[in-house]
């Protein structure tokens, strides 16, 4: 039997894998139907495409991705690195250095400014604060201008920002210090059309910039063919 570890290392093996699941169910309560999950690996700076129907477990499984979760079965490997092998508290760092997360309704901190949110990944993880070319100011001033937030809202409470740009800040929240993995649940669901293909290509060329796979959940098949790979859960339910 192998024991839980404290710390971690990201190991690289031959082709590198963002992610590894394998034989994955959860049951959210024991008296109800497990969600079984499909086996499937995206490559290193590959962007998956996420779709299924409402309740098919797309939520859920990002959760399980990103060590929120304790799954009934399986195992899942982010970057070489087995999650649930990991004591919380080192899982919960492995998430804050190698995974950048947008929940649908953005989880921003509403007392701090707009630049505070972007560089809060560099303030709790070393390895994310140590992988930025530049400071960490600096390189989100560069993100948060690629993503079109103009510079008067820099300092201004995240709060009164509209939806659409706190959405784009939660985007730069994610790709700060080049985590290998992000992990976008619903993140255009409040956008219109030209708004949402806009904020999806910037999205997706600074992840392709920085060699950052993304896994994107969306209901809105329209926008599969931004994406290298697409994955249905339909049938989870068994
Ligand atoms: N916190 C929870 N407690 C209990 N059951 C839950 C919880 N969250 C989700 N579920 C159940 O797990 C199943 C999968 O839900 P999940 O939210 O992962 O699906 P989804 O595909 O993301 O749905 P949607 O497209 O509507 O957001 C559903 O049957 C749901 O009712």
């Amino acid at each position: 039997m192998t024991s839980k570890t404290d710390s971690y290392s990201v190991s690289s093996p031959g082709p590198e894998t963002a992610i590894e699941v394998h034989g994955l169910g959860f049951s959210w309560r024991p008296e109800q139907e497990a969600l079984n999950f499909p086996d499937f690996s995206l490559n290193r700076g590959e962007h998956l495409f996420l779709h299924g129907p409402s309740g098919s477990g797309k939520s859920t499984l990002l959760s399980l991705l990103a060590g929120m979760l304790r799954p009934g079965a399986g195992s899942v490997r982010i970057l070489g690195t087995d999650l649930y092998q990991l004591r919380a508290g080192a899982r919960d760092q492995f998430r804050a250095d190698h995974i950048g997360v947008i929940f649908q309704q953005f989880n921003l901190v509403p007392y701090l400014t707009t630049l505070a949110n972007v560089t809060l990944p560099c303030r709790l993880s070393t390895h994310r604060r140590e992988s930025t070319e530049l400071t960490p100011a600096d390189e989100a001033k560069g993100l948060l201008r690629a993503l079109a937030i103009p510079e008067d809202h820099w300092q201004r409470k995240v709060t009164k920002l509209s939806i659409g740009q706190q959405q784009r800040i939660a985007a730069a929240r994610a790709l700060i210090g080049a985590p290998g993995l992000i992990l976008a649940d619903e993140p255009t669901s409040a956008l219109d059309t030209d708004n949402r293909d806009r904020f999806l290509e910037l999205l997706l060329s600074l992840a392709h910039r920085h060699t950052t796979s993304v896994l994107f959940v969306s209901h809105d098949r329209s926008l599969a063919h931004h994406f290298h790979h697409q994955l249905d859960l339909r049938g989870t339910h068994k």
